[in-house]
């Protein structure tokens, strides 16, 4: 597939972090605001924002998160690195996305977990009046904080669900925190009707993904654990489940430990329902017209295949049934002329 092609294609992102898709230059504007010296070269800044080219794990390919961390605790930073992301989905023609990110992080100096949602959603929404882009917010439990206090976060932020917040995921530590670990928190979310996606599967734990579904989950971020399972995809795929897929982020963290432990050929030959994402644009080093192409490369994805992708996309999304259809009929419009 032609790079030119790909780039310009309308697409759907449902998995992308904030705090791991700052471009370079923002995160030189928002250190700059704290007084954190950073190197002066981009290519050394980008080591050090970037997953360590020996990552082990997931744990391991989450440090550079501790990095972004003090850069994200005020509302103007928040608002800044909201705008930031939304500026890069829409420069490659992402024409919805949903950005998650977790609150609990930024109230490190004070903020609570509604004022950083509500300063979120607004740098979306200034991405929004400026680019032809349509962006919500998700929120992120972490999964290693107590259950307790990520109750808590959904409980003060699901009064913004009407103002750009659409849903929540868990995400953080897989392996030590599986979805029973987290079930309290899961059923408060669900008792609040908070649309529920779910990372699970990164840290080849199957059973995490039959957990999730169990739960009446049907978002999965990543599930990447599922490519030798076929009796669990088949559950997957009788479910009608989304899988959010970060090809990318899956080679980093190890969860495919090569591309023959990634699930997509088992998923799309069971006829799952499959979506491509980025995870994370910076501490990935990739962008969504990256991993489209390497989807082409690396599994023969073609633009029809893309396109049927984007529709699944749109599908599992957590807007309003008006914007999916607005969006169907805009990515109709977008392929035809490659098709
Ligand atoms: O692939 C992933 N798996 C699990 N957690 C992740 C992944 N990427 C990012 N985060 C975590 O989500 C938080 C909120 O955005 C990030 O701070 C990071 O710790
Ligand atoms: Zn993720």
């Amino acid at each position: 597939m032609d790079e030119k092609v790909l780039h310009a294609i309308g697409k759907v992102e449902l998995h992308c972090h904030l705090d791991g898709s700052l471009s370079l230059e923002m995160i030189r504007q928002l250190a700059a605001l704290i007084g954190q010296p950073l190197p002066a070269s981009d290519a050394e800044l980008r080591q050090l924002v970037s997953a360590p080219p020996d990552s082990e794990d997931l744990m391991d390919y989450l440090k550079p998160f501790d990095f972004i961390r003090p850069l994200l605790q005020t509302k103007q930073a928040l608002e800044m690195a909201a705008y930031d992301v939304i500026a890069q989905a829409a420069a490659e023609n992402v024409r919805y996305i949903e950005v998650r990110f977790a609150p609990d992080q930024s109230t490190d100096q004070g903020l609570s977990v509604a004022e950083a949602t509500t300063a979120v959603i607004a740098g979306l929404h200034r991405g929004m009046s400026q680019f032809d882009i349509i962006a919500r917010a998700l929120v992120c439990g972490m999964r290693q904080l107590p259950v307790g206090t990520t109750a808590k976060m959904f409980e003060q932020t699901a009064p913004l669900l009407t103002r750009g917040l659409v849903g929540a995921d868990f995400a953080g530590n897989e392996a030590a925190f599986p979805p029973t670990a987290i079930k309290p928190a899961i059923l408060r979310a669900q008792q609040l009707g908070v649309p529920l996606t779910l990372h699970a599967g990164e840290c080849h734990e199957p059973q995490n993904i039959e957990q999730t579904l169990r739960l009446g989950i049907r978002r999965i971020g990543h599930a990447t654990a599922l490519y030798d399972q076929p009796a669990l995809i088949h559950q997957f795929v009788n479910a009608g489940a989304t899988a959010e897929l970060c090809l990318t982020s899956n080679l980093q963290t190890k969860a495919a430990r090569s591309l023959a432990e990634f699930p997509y050929p088992a998923l799309h030959a069971a006829g799952a329902k499959i979506t491509i994402n980025t995870d994370n644009r910076t501490v990935s080093n990739t962008t969504l017209t990256r991993e489209y192409w390497l989807f082409g490369q690396n599994f023969g994805v073609t633009l029809a295949d893309l396109l049927a992708f984007n529709h699944t996309a749109v599908d599992a999304a957590f807007c309003t049934e008006a914007q999916k259809a607005v969006l169907h009929a805009r990515l109709e419009k977008d392929y035809q002329r490659y098709l």
